[in-house]
């Protein structure tokens, strides 16, 4: 490729192109737009809520990129879902929308359609350390048109050709995190959409459940689109899944309570983090990056993430002629007994102190931990092949969870049968109970509960603490915050690789019920099911 001003070669594979744009001005590259665009003093504020990504690499939407195309809408009589919000428009849209020019995050003054010069939008990963994926321009041009205009149109049929989402549903929560998904969706994912030229229906989640609701109302044809985003936290993301893989139970005639099995769904579904910890991002990711997570998106980067079930227990014994147990919850990253189902139980009330609450309970909640009692059987590997502990990390493409998604996500890794199992019970009194399905690394703990735990291998790490004395309490935080340091290296820690295990606060052996916490100790914690509250206690998890 050869640029305009100055000689430079620039490889770019055309799975990370975004857009290609014809242009009779230079204008799109990446120098000359940081000019134009310098950080304003008064919009520092909005670039750090934006996770800490800087903006020198802002986008210019040209106005041929918006098409003239009539935007999708949701198909459906249901009065309950409110009204949606399309990224597309005209091009008067474009040019006479003041915010999105006081954002700074369009150009509408390139005339475009036709010229010797094709801006290539690209995507490249700007800080390998970080995870952290920009928006890069490069600029072509040639003194004849013909040839400009050849090459736009071969680049542009290369694009066709990409496996990329074109129509997303997309559900947008304002109330999570700091409450600024709205802004952080207008200044970042907008025009990012436009620029990829994909078709976005925004909802705005008016109550908790609501995506929930929408997803499994038979009156959505999820079949117009592409995939299902959400822009939120993990709870956002909780909905969602839950939402789909219960519509896709519905579809398939499975009863949703008691299902035999959870099926998988058909269409892809993505994140834009802009909630509290957004772990799921995070793990998936690398990253909070929501520009990142965009960019993911856009080009249609999928990757399998296992979902676990949880069964009520309690219901398990006295039902006999059910089949299968009242299933309560899916959950993507942590099902956690003890301190942090405290915590999040707690936090609740004191919403309004955004991300801050977490602190506040939590230190509130640690100091306060007496431990809670229960037994848990866990189901192990009879041949003990799977540890938790056997320092392979899931990482782009991981081979382990390729593996296990050719074998049908069996969860052995090996594309092989499930392997046989055998029954390991611990009992005793717990700081946590953890059912952790990804490492759940985040910002605040980098290493997570299980640094080794993978994202679509069909098992899951429980995590158990132990409850033992205070000063070892603060060790376990100090290292859930180290970037180096493991849990699993504290003695009072045990991990179990495993695709089923079971708690209850009374220990369950055949017919018999042994009670095995003793009367001054048997108050009940409860589950935090990916940072929301789960009432149920005694829980079967596969
Ligand atoms: N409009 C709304 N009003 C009130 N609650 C809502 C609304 N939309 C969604 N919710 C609920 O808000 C809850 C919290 O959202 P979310 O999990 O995205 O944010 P968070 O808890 O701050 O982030 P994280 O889970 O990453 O820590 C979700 O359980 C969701 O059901």
């Amino acid at each position: 490729m050869s640029h305009p001003t100055h000689k430079a070669k620039t490889t770019v594979p055309i799975t990370d192109v975004l857009s290609v744009v014809l242009s009779k001005l230079p204008h799109a590259s990446g120098k000359q737009w940081m000019k134009r665009n310098k950080p304003q003093a008064s919009s520092a504020k909005t670039k750090r809520e934006a996770h800490g990504s800087l903006d020198s690499d802002r986008i210019p939407v040209l106005s041929s990129s918006v098409s003239s195309t009539t935007t999708n809408t949701l198909a459906t009589n249901n009065s309950s879902i409110p009204p949606s919000h399309s990224n597309r428009g005209s091009s008067n849209d474009l040019s006479n929308s003041s915010s999105d020019r006081r954002d700074g995050d369009f150009y509408d003054g390139i005339p475009s359609g036709s010229g010797n010069y094709l801006i290539v939008h690209y995507a490249a990963i700007v800080c390998p350390k970080a995870n952290r994926w920009r928006v890069r321009s490069v600029v072509l041009y040639n003194s004849e048109q013909r040839i400009v205009e050849l090459w736009c149109n071969r680049l542009t049929s290369d694009l066709r050709d990409q496996t990329r989402p074109k129509n997303l549903l997309l559900f947008l929560n304002p109330y999570g995190g700091k409450k600024n998904a709205l802004s952080l969706y207008e200044r970042f994912a907008k025009p990012l959409f436009r620029l990829a030229e994909i078709d976005v229906n925004l909802i705005i989640t008016q109550r908790a459940q609501q995506i929930y609701d929408i997803v499994t109302s038979k009156s959505i044809v999820l079949e117009n689109y592409d995939g299902l985003v959400c822009c939120g936290g993990d709870g956002t993301f909780a909905e969602l899944f839950n939402g789909l893989v219960t519509r896709t139970m519905m579809d398939l005639g499975i009863d949703i309570k008691h299902p035999p099995y959870l099926p998988k769904p058909n269409i892809p579904i993505g994140v834009i983090p802009a909630g509290s910890t957004d772990t799921v991002a995070y793990c998936l990711n690398g990253t909070t990056d929501i520009k990142t997570s965009i960019i993911h998106i856009i080009l249609g980067q999928h990757s399998g993430l296992d979902i676990a079930a949880v069964y009520d227990a309690a219901v398990v014994k006295t039902i006999e002629t059910q089949p299968r147990p009242q299933l309560l919850k899916l959950y993507a990253s942590v099902l956690s007994y003890g301190y942090l189902g405290d915590i999040a139980y707690d936090s609740e009330k004191y919403r309004w102190m955004g991300p801050k609450r977490y602190d506040y309970s939590g230190f509130k909640k640690f100091i306060g931990n007496r431990g809670y009692g229960g037994e848990i059987v866990v189901q192990l590997d009879r041949h003990g092949k799977q540890d938790p502990n056997d320092g392979v990390r899931c990482v782009d493409k991981c081979q382990r969870c390729q593996r296990a998604a050719w074998s049908g996500g069996n969860g052995s890794g090996s594309g092989m049968a499930e392997p046989p199992t055998e029954s390991h019970v611990v009992r005793g009194k717990f700081l946590m109970v953890n059912g952790a399905n990804i490492s759940c690394a985040c910002l605040r703990s980098p290493q997570g509960f299980s640094p080794y735990c993978h994202l679509g291998d069909g098992l899951l790490d429980l995590v158990i603490v132990r409850h033992t004395s205070l000063f070892n309490n603060l060790r376990l935080l100090l290292t859930m915050t180290s970037k180096t340091k493991k849990i699993s290296d504290l003695p009072f820690v045990e991990i179990y690789r495993t695709r089923e295990f079971r708690f209850t606060t009374q220990g369950i052996t055949g017919a018999e019920t042994t009670p095995v916490i003793n009367a001054s100790n048997n108050q009940h914690s409860k589950w935090n099911c990916d940072g929301e509250v789960l009432l149920e206690t005694n829980i079967i998890v596969e």
